[in-house]
């Protein structure tokens, strides 16, 4: 599970050679300001005690302050792999100090830190992470701090070599779990209550490994077929990238080395960056060329590009969403793929749809197909966002699940006898897809649910008996996601 740890004897460089690959020299040579390190104690703050979200917090970082370029990689490495590993990484350090909530929030994101340096990186020999987090101790606060810290962080080193032995103190199958995977303990028992403890032990293990970013072809033209896609891989394979089939659709392709954002495919429009679950909520709503379709919350515009392509020249979507400042990435990204002249993008409360495009609304419509990719828990997607681990309740399931039957409620008298709705999630949880699927069918009898039973070979396993689907991370190593399609009838 977790990597073997060095001793300082084992690792330590040969007098006259120096670790450069490690960073630590680097860091030396580097003002306090531009130290990797430095910068991932100040963003892993931000990130666990102020909430800030960990993509953003990074870019920031690699924007605006002057990391040296060097650094850029460790810096990322140490902020991901920290917040990834954060809820094992803060019991370990808990199991140090004695008032854990007299330390001052920078100093504990160090001890964490440099905890995952030793613990989980291979190439970081553990004298040079204490004296790096002590220097930077002395600047940042003071002697006393730089004591303390250098008397925790040399205890690490004497009481477990690896994590795993620490691991291994504790007894309960549901901490261990929850260590294992650092996965917070009410995920652990939300997850074994709901799945039984070896599907969650899957599910929790699953989400500690890195996600494939899965590329989708563009098919505005509708011409994307098996040859398209062997060209598309070789022409990626060429720009240096590993290129692997996806399980779950014949448009989609996963990239397991390489950032295709920089691919020529991608900049030209040819190809889009989205996760196959997700991709696959458009692919059963199966939009038809000419259809007027609503996108109810629509931001950045992943799915809405997807339909766009579908429903052509001769067809209108409309995308909204709440969010206001999110409304440009929606533009951007239908312009890059080229179908941004059948796309209207509009501010939007979902909650209130039907004052705007109702019969007695501002703008009167009626749609051939709905798309309600509702505001979610996010579960199905903590692999690729760690940060969104810690800071969720059980008691905004219950919230969540008021406000996706709400939006359902007001989009379903826009819908066209005849007409389909969608609603897909991109979480794992019954509050918000079974109970949200239940409340609707038993609030509309006008409503059929659509099976999805045989509709693709290899996807019948995460299929529930009411024909809804529900992939869980560990099937297809994809975001977790729920998709259930509704017949008006
Ligand atoms: C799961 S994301 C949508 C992802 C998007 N469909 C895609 O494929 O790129 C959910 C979106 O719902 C939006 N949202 C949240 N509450 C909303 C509301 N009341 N009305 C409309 N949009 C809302 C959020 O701003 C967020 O962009």
């Amino acid at each position: 599970m977790t990597k073997q740890h060095h001793n300082e004897e084992e690792t330590k460089p040969a007098a006259g050679t120096t670790a450069h690959n490690t960073g630590h020299n680097a860091a030396f040579q580097t003002p306090m300001k531009m130290s990797a390190r430095f910068q991932a104690m100040e963003s892993v703050t931000q990130i666990i005690r102020h909430n800030q979200y960990i993509n953003q917090e990074v870019n920031r970082v690699l924007t605006e302050e002057a990391v040296a370029e060097a650094d850029r990689n460790l810096y990322t490495n140490l902020v991901y792999g920290s917040v990834q590993n954060y809820y094992t990484l803060d019991a370990f350090v808990r199991d140090f100090v004695d008032k854990p909530n007299r330390v001052k929030s920078w100093l504990w994101s160090l001890l964490v830190i440099s905890a995952y340096q030793m613990y989980y990186l291979d190439n970081i020999p553990s004298y040079a992470v204490v004296d790096e987090a002590v220097r930077i101790v002395r600047k940042r606060g003071n002697q006393t701090l730089a004591k303390f810290a250098n008397g925790v962080l040399r205890n690490f080193d004497r009481r477990y070599q690896t994590m795993d032995e620490f691991i291994a103190t504790k007894s309960d199958p549901k901490e261990i779990l929850a260590l294992q995977a650092s996965l917070p303990m009410i995920w652990v028992d939300y997850f074994v209550d709901r799945f039984g403890f070896s599907k969650a032990e899957e599910l929790a293990q699953s989400l500690t490994q890195t996600p494939a970013i899965t590329v989708r072809a563009n098919n505005r033209f509708g011409d994307v077929d098996a040859d398209k896609m062997t060209a598309y891989a070789d022409i990626l394979r060429a720009e240096g990238h590993d290129v692997a089939p996806s399980p779950l659709s014949p448009f989609a392709l996963r990239i397991t080395k390489g950032n295709p954002a920089y691919s020529s495919l991608f900049m030209n429009g040819d190809i889009t960056i989205q996760d196959e679950s997700a991709l696959l909520a458009v692919e059963a709503l199966n939009p038809q060329a000419g259809d007027t379709v609503l996108d109810a919350c629509a931001a950045p515009g992943g799915k809405t590009v997807q339909i766009a392509e579908a429903v052509g020249r001769t067809g209108h979507v409309i995308a909204t969403d709440i969010a206001k400042d999110k409304l440009p990435l929606i533009r951007q990204n239908v312009e890059r793929m080229k179908v941004a002249e059948h796309v209207e993008i509009l501010h939007q409360d979902a909650t209130q749809l039907t004052e705007r495009f109702g019969e007695n609304g501002e703008e009167p419509t009626m749609f051939d197909k709905i798309l309600v990719d509702a505001p979610c828990s996010g579960i199905g997607l903590f692999r690729r966002k760690p940060d969104t681990k810690y800071n969720k309740s059980l008691q905004d399931l219950d919230a969540l699940s008021d406000i996706q039957v709400t939006i359902m409620n007001q989009a379903l008298p826009l819908l066209k006898k005849g007409g389909t709705i969608t609603y897909s999630t991109c979480t794992i949880t019954k509050e918000e897809n079974e109970d949200v699927v239940a409340a609707i069918l038993a609030q509309h009898p006008e409503l059929t649910l659509k099976s999805f039973k045989g509709w693709r070979e290899n996807l019948d396993q995460s299929v529930h008996a009411d024909g809804t689907i529900e992939i869980l991370p560990q099937t297809y190593l994809s975001d977790g996601f729920f998709i259930a399609s509704f017949e008006k009838n």
